[in-house]
């Protein structure tokens, strides 16, 4: 059975999910929906995706320069099984009644709020948990970093504190800031933690800053230590662990730009990033403090959740098998 997938909101992580939808032998791209027909919708039909107007408001734009569409999102709906949603933070839940009254099963993305879905999702913390399920949120960027890295330690864990310092916007996003300073969230816990703790059961603080740079985030993690163990034992998990990589400064990793060259020099698309990558020097044991510091590509991480959330959504693999595909189909190294 191959699922038929659509994509509402074809931006920074819409367009990216829709590739590794193309990338999979179980999954089929039915179309992608877009507001207007900007350079984005030129490319999607010159790659031969369907491009549907995300709602009839905006067929006249298209109608206007004789872009033809395939139809509107109601169309869309009618023609697939699960429906991923990548329009911007808060407009996923408005557009579920949608989705419900076509009867079709939705994934939602970090911008939402955890009651948007039935399950927060992490594929190799918390597959099975999206069994079978309609609705599913695969959590933001940040989240996911940082529960792909802790959920390998998890049972080392009493506490975790991490400071979460993220990029102020997307490279191809220029209308946001700040460009000359520094942006901190002043609730705290940022949403982080919390968001964190809705996929897996840990206690955890974080707090966050917005600093003025593109390529990605990076967060610097304590954990007090529930039991003993060394550094050179948690290099070994994070060098089993799934998406996640480590990267030596010794090796001229020094910032996150070498990160981002690095995958450039995979010729990955987009120079997606997939995998967590934690800076191998900076895992140090402190009497029962564990420290680590990683970076997060936040336009690609959470882009193979996408994938194994619909896998797990249609039981089409079970958790390990799903996640080897997807690391299969997009490259990814480990
Ligand atoms: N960017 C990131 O770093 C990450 C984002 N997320 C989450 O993913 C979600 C999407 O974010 P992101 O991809 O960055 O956002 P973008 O702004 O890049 O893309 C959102 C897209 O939604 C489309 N859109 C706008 N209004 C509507 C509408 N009324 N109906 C349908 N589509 C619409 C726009 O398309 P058009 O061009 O046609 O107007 C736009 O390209 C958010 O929940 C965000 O929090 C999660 C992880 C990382
Ligand atoms: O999910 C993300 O970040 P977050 O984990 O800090 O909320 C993405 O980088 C999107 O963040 P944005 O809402 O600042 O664009």
């Amino acid at each position: 059975m191959r699922v038929k997938v659509g994509v509402n909101g074809y931006g920074t992580i819409g367009k990216r999910v829709a590739y590794a939808v193309t990338k999979q032998d179980d999954m089929k791209l039915i179309g992608v929906t877009k507001t207007k027909p900007d350079f984005e919708a030129y490319r999607a039909k010159e790659l031969g995706i369907p491009v549907y107007a995300a709602s009839e408001e905006f067929l006249p734009r298209f109608e206007k320069v004789g872009f033809e569409v395939a139809g509107t999102l109601s169309d869309l709906l009618n023609e697939v099984d699960v429906i991923v949603d990548a329009t911007p933070g808060g407009m996923g839940a408005k557009n579920k009644a949608l989705y419900e009254k076509a009867g079709v099963k939705a994934i939602f993305q970090g911008g939402e709020k955890a009651t948007t879905a039935e399950v927060s999702f992490v594929a190799q913390a918390n597959y099975e948990k999206a069994l079978g399920k309609d609705y599913v949120r695969v959590v933001s960027c940040n989240t996911t970093g940082l529960t792909r890295t802790l959920s390998a330690i998890g049972g080392y864990i009493d506490y975790v504190y991490a400071v979460m310092i993220r990029r102020a916007a997307d490279p191809n996003d220029a209308k946001r800031g700040p460009v000359n300073a520094i942006t901190p969230s002043v609730t705290v816990p940022s949403h982080h933690g919390p968001d964190v703790q809705t996929v897996i059961p840990i206690n955890i603080e974080t707090s966050a800053f917005v600093v003025p740079t593109t390529l990605m985030h990076v967060h610097s993690i304590m954990v007090e230590l529930k039991k003993p163990i060394e550094a050179k034992d948690v290099v070994d998990i994070f060098e089993s662990t799934t998406r996640v990589l480590l990267f030596e400064k010794e090796r001229g990793f020094d910032s996150t730009a070498q990160l981002i060259e690095f995958a450039r020099d995979l010729h990955r698309e987009w120079n997606n990033l997939y995998e967590i990558a934690v800076w191998k020097e900076s895992i140090s044991v402190r009497g029962n403090r564990l420290f680590y510091i990683q970076a997060v590509h936040q336009e690609s991480d959470v882009v193979p959740e996408n994938i194994d959330a619909i896998r797990a959504m249609f039981e089409l693999a079970d958790k390990w098998e799903s996640i080897r595909k997807t690391n299969e189909s997009l490259g990814i190294l480990k």
